[in-house]
């Protein structure tokens, strides 16, 4: 079985190609930000005071933000199984996980130097491996973007579960050993770093450094939009590229140092590159949740229908030979259960081959139909069941009902089907249709089968025939 996965209400971001509303809303994203950007650039060295619990609420927002989406695409990779949603994912579990130990180590956030031993450079080597960190990512998925999944999907057998696992455990590994082994590195070599800042000034080496930085982020952005065509997910991906470069040019570039104008708006912007994909994620994923009960009602109305059908006569709209071999053994095991009778009639139209070769197919159709109303009007009883049983031949299950009950309801068929009058000119019975019904009881000690009652039903019927048509003759 495959999952096509090119229809409209499930493409995934990154399998649906980026239409003129994805491109509006993105568009204005990034100058809504851009306007934004270009309004604080002038006062982008104004210095702030220092607001003990701002570093606390970004990390936290980037964490939880980067771990959920990272999450959000380890999902949809274990779907569609392409790398570059892997390798997404890993990027965002790279950026929540470095900002976690970003925050270990900020000075005056754990401890007045930061934790684990760091060093005035060490958050500054952090920030640095962090901004090159993700757009390298970035460029990575830009490569394997070219090898799409495939749209239609097989179903994934064990086998191919176990090695999606096996990748997203074998990823996540390996961004948080790499991310562990940076910050070891950061914390122990802190004595051989380079002096990026001063105090909370950035030196000239620093910014050196962070225009080298963003520069790597440029040339993601540029790998970004050479890719093409564009998916939704390379259009917010692109997005969160121009919201972080505005994030570097503000924290980094064009400020000062930590705590300046700059350094919060630039770090606002962070935390809105780090949510405008999560938000994007979350609403599709809201739109699955909606298709997939839609889906489901829609599957189990479907489902209905198709029992519905498979047991019934599109003729006549009475239950069918199908339903009439269940309902019959059931009802005999029931009545042998406890001990109860049933009975049976066999119902047939008289002479019906020359009312068709007299009025046509069609009328001899609708003929049927009121034949078929007339009989199901006869049943009383919420367990008492019309059939047809093929052709002009019909049949009643009556479920607790003797030999006379059983001959009473035959009588009330035969006078139903009379009494509506339906014109039979080539009949030697009469001038209308009519009915000849023969009626069997089961008794429950007897241990009679089904096939055995229904022929004793249908050996009255065939004696009624031969008497003459149009009565009831009972076993
Ligand atoms: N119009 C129509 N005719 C059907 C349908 N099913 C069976 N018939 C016709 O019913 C007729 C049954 O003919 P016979 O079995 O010879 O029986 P009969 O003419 O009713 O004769 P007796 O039963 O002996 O009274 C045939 O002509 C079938 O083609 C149906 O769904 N629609």
């Amino acid at each position: 079985m495959q999952v096509d996965l090119t229809t409209e209400s499930w493409a995934f971001l990154s399998t649906k190609p980026a239409g003129r509303r994805e491109n509006r809303y993105a568009l204005i994203a990034v100058l809504v930000s851009a306007l934004f950007f270009f309004c604080a650039v002038p006062f982008a060295r104004t210095p702030l005071a220092q607001f003990p619990a701002f570093i606390p609420i970004y990390v936290s927002w980037l964490v939880i933000c980067d771990l959920i989406t990272a999450a959000l695409l380890f999902g949809q990779f274990s779907v569609l199984r392409s790398k570059a949603l892997l390798i997404m994912a890993g990027g965002y579990l790279f950026t929540a996980s470095i900002t976690a130990a970003y925050a270990v180590i900020f000075p005056g956030l754990f401890a007045p130097p930061g934790l684990m031993g760091a060093g005035p450079q060490t958050t500054s080597a952090m920030y640095m491996f962090w901004h090159v960190g993700f757009p390298l990512f970035i460029m990575a998925y830009t490569r394997f973007q070219a090898k799409r999944a495939t749209p239609v999907l097989p179903l994934p057998s064990p086998a191919a579960r176990q090695k999606t696992r096996a990748a997203i455990l074998r990823t996540a590994g390996g961004v948080l050993a790499l991310v562990l082994a940076y910050t070891v590195f950061a914390v122990g070599g802190q004595a051989y770093l380079p002096e990026f800042l001063n105090g909370n000034r950035t030196t000239d080496l620093g910014h050196l450094a962070l225009l080298g930085v963003w520069a790597f982020s440029w040339l993601a952005l540029f790998m970004l939009w050479r890719r093409k065509p564009h998916t939704v997910l390379d259009v917010w991906l692109m997005v969160v590229m121009c919201v972080w470069l505005f994030d570097i040019a503000l924290a980094a570039l064009l400020n000062t140092g930590r705590y300046d104008l700059g350094w919060y708006v630039g770090r606002i912007y962070g935390l809105l590159a780090a949510s405008f994909l999560l938000i994007v994620l979350l609403i599709e994923d809201g739109k699955h949740y909606a298709q997939l009960v839609q889906l489901s009602a829609a599957l189990s109305a479907a489902n209905k229908q198709l029992t519905h059908l498979s047991r019934h006569d599109g003729l006549t709209e009475l239950a069918n030979r199908r339903f009439f071999d269940e309902y019959l053994s059931e009802q005999i095991a029931v009545a042998k259960r406890y001990n109860r009778t049933l009975a049976l009639i066999m119902c047939d139209v008289d002479q019906f081959k020359a009312y068709n070769d007299h009025y046509g197919h069609q009328i001899g159709d609708a003929c049927l139909r009121q034949v078929a109303a007339a009989i199901q009007s006869c049943c009383k009883r919420p367990a008492d069941k019309a059939v047809r049983y093929g052709g002009e031949e019909f049949a009643l299950i009556l479920p607790d009902t003797d030999l006379a009950g059983g001959a009473r309801i035959a009588e009330a068929v035969r006078e139903a089907v009379s009494h509506q009058h339906i014109p039979h000119e080539r009949s030697s019975i009469g001038s209308h249709v009519s009915t000849s019904c023969g009626v069997a009881m089961l008794m429950p000690q007897a241990d009679m089968t089904a096939q055995q009652l229904i022929g004793a039903a249908d050996a009255c019927l065939y004696q009624a025939k031969n008497l003459g048509r149009n009565r009831v003759v009972c076993a």
